[in-house]
């Protein structure tokens, strides 16, 4: 037991997530959460559906987020940080509504979110802070006093995030056979995009192209694949690579797409590809499908070694990291000068969205940000 750490202004941390099903019925329902108003092709639903239908209809998501909740739990009392912790998702139960006013009810009036997504985007980020508004909106129909909600700053650069990968990676490696290990190639995967989504994600003024979006995921990978050279000796060729690509087939999103990848470097004479998901922060269904599952089979049919590298997960690390971004946020709501820990070259990414980060299609609302109507 150390010292007691100072939530002050903060009353309680909120887990936002993803959300996903837990049984066959709830399928059809939580795609429908997801994609209202998204316009997502039919053809591009029904296959997805069968991809958590492959699983009997259980998206891991929830376990997982049940088990990070116990982590944190966990790593708040035995640090002497006195914060409830409350768990809601974006498309399925507990709903982000449910469980704000929950903590309405409870009593809480400055409330932090940590988002499960580690990178800036509109489906990263802003999605979540518009969540977050309609949730704020009900609640206020429902003549409830509304609290303030801030979100803690993206952490995919924060130590705590990147060492349980780095370690990941170096298991995968050592878990392929000799022979092919030292030559194999490190594929760091993350989500696809719409090309005009990545290009305008993170502030306004540090647009190029890809946007934050592209230069976080380099730069978590230039940072792993520095550090697996550093431990295991040897330098290992990486790229990085997209997946579960959707929507219409003629507007353009992120590539190369993971299994186009793996073709092209077996083409190459690569003799073994370890694919790490830095862009997941846990095995669910976009990992154990589209890569355990699809990407699997892809290089089976090639005859290439693969592995696949896990997920921060409920890693203690991962949790001691989101404490120290819960102390670090509060002690500079308070006013005071705190160094924020970040590695690599962007160095920590902003408190605050500014006005116009991350921009959705159509504007609508959005909380826990500069131009947040509830601030
Ligand atoms: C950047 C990003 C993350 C990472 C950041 C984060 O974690 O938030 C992420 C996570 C996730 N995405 C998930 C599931 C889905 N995403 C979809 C659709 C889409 N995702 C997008 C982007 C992202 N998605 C986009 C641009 C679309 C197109 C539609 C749109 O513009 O909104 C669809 C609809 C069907 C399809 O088109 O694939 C599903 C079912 C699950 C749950 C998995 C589980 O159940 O275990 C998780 C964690
Ligand atoms: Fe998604």
């Amino acid at each position: 037991m150390s010292d007691v750490l100072d939530p002050t202004p903060y009353d309680a941390l909120l887990l936002l997530s993803f959300g996903g099903p837990e049984g066959p019925d709830d399928v059809i329902p939580f795609l429908e959460n997801v994609t209202r108003g998204r316009g997502i092709p039919t053809e591009r639903l029904k296959e997805v559906g069968e991809h958590y239908f492959l699983f009997g209809g259980v998206s891991p998501i929830n376990e997982q987020n049940r088990d990070l909740l116990a982590v944190l739990r966990k790593d708040f009392a035995d640090h002497g940080l006195d914060l409830p912790v409350y768990w809601g998702n974006r498309n399925w139960a507990p709903y982000l509504t449910d469980t704000l006013r929950d903590m309405v009810r409870d009593g809480h009036r400055r409330i932090l979110v940590l988002a499960t997504s580690a990178y800036a985007s509109y489906s990263g980020c802003r999605q979540y802070r518009e969540n977050l508004a309609d949730s704020l909106a009900t609640l206020r129909a429902e003549g409830l006093e509304l609290p303030e909600v801030d979100k803690l700053r993206h952490y995919f650069n924060h130590p705590g995030f990147l060492e349980p990968m780095i370690d990941g990676v170096i298991e995968s490696l050592a878990d392929l056979p000799e022979d092919v290990r030292d030559g194999a190639h490190i594929a760091f995967c993350t989500h696809s995009i719409p090309n005009s989504a990545a290009d305008t994600s993170g502030p306004v003024e540090e647009h190029g192209d890809g946007g934050a979006y592209v230069r976080q995921h380099l730069d978590v990978s230039r940072l792993i694949a520095e550090a697996v050279r550093e431990r295991t000796g040897v330098d290992h060729p990486w790229q990085l690579v997209y997946q579960s690509r959707s929507g219409a087939p003629h507007i353009p999103w992120l590539e190369p797409d993971i299994c186009d990848h793996l073709q092209e470097r077996h083409a190459a004479g690569v003799p073994a590809v370890v694919m790490a998901p830095i862009g997941f922060v846990s095995d669910h269904m976009e990992v154990i499908y589209d890569l355990d599952t699809e990407a699997r089979a892809k290089a089976d049919e090639l005859g290439l070694p693969v592995r696949r590298s896990a997920t921060v997960g409920a890693d203690p690390r991962f949790a001691a990291a989101i404490r120290d971004l819960v102390v670090e946020r509060a002690a500079t709501e308070r006013g005071q000068q705190v160094t924020p820990c970040a590695l690599g070259a962007l160095g920590p990414s902003h408190d605050l969205c500014p006005v116009g980060c991350c921009p959705a299609r159509a504007p609508r609302p959005a909380a826990a940000g500069a131009d947040s109507p509830y601030a």
